[in-house]
């Protein structure tokens, strides 16, 4: 191989690196591990997951020495489901959510019922059930106590019901290459939706009617987004964190 500089030859053995980590972190064998967010009241968010979305707590860590506490919720085990990791801090009640975080995708059986007995717990819907526009899959929206929002739909039974984390991107082609390229991700699924100018793309490592995945939203004409800072970030396994997403 004809280089004549170490730069050269420290380029073409970069370059064959490069090569050789696309590679290997397209078939490293990847999942989706938990979603990591700040909340104002552990106790208040985790009574609600329960009681209203059917999680169970699966453990709870306090780090006084750090002064924070974790609860991890889902839908099973953390060894074979995505899950929350919720961060308590302590004395933040209050956090600024943003507007890069889009929405966290709950699959149910039946959004109606599920709806029903949110408001009859006091829960926050914010979008009736009904197809979504420009779609037909039945859809709703709710709020938890902290503002963060839910979108629950209409599936059958899915071994995942923690099933989208859906984040808001500037450019939607650089980021799904980020998440191709650093993530191993697959794009499962784009689509464009010109009537309510917006385009989406589904990240993730398996079919999106089993596997937790990557919503990316695109809107189109903006750029950035104020990310705030309640929304922490989503870990893979092996572990490997992506924070917001790098638009
Ligand atoms: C595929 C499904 O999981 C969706 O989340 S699509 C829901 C749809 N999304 C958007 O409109 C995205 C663009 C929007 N401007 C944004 O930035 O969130 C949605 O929210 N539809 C609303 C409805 O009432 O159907
Ligand atoms: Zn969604």
């Amino acid at each position: 191989m004809g280089f004549n500089a170490t730069g050269n030859i420290a380029h073409a053995s970069t370059s064959a690196a490069q090569e050789n980590v696309l590679e290997w972190v397209k078939k490293d064998k990847r999942r989706m591990l938990h979603v990591v967010y700040r909340v104002g009241d552990l106790d208040r968010t985790i009574k609600f997951y329960t009681e209203c979305l059917g999680m169970k707590l699966l453990r709870r860590r306090d780090i006084p020495e750090e002064r924070y506490t974790n609860a991890f919720l889902g839908y099973g085990p953390e060894d074979s489901h995505f899950v929350i990791e919720l961060t308590y801090n302590y004395g933040v009640d209050k956090y600024d959510i943003g507007a890069g975080f889009g929405h966290f995708g709950i699959a149910v059986e039946d959004v109606t019922k599920t709806v029903d007995l949110i408001k009859a717990k006091g829960g926050k819907v914010t979008r009736e059930p009904g197809p979504v526009k420009g779609g037909s899959t039945v859809i709703a929206f709710i709020e938890d106590p902290d503002g963060y929002k839910f979108e629950l739909l209409e599936r059958g039974p899915t071994p995942e019901p923690l099933c989208q984390v859906m984040l808001r991107v500037g450019d939607l082609d650089r980021s799904i290459n980020f998440y191709e390229k650093a993530f191993g991700m697959e794009l499962l699924r784009k689509r464009d939706n010109p009537e309510y100018k917006y385009t989406i793309a589904m990240m993730g490592y398996g079919p999106e009617d089993k596997n937790a995945v990557l919503e990316l939203t695109y809107n189109y004409g903006v750029s950035e987004y104020d990310k705030g800072n309640g929304y922490a970030q989503v870990e893979t396994f092996p572990f490997f964190s992506f924070p917001r997403n790098p638009s």
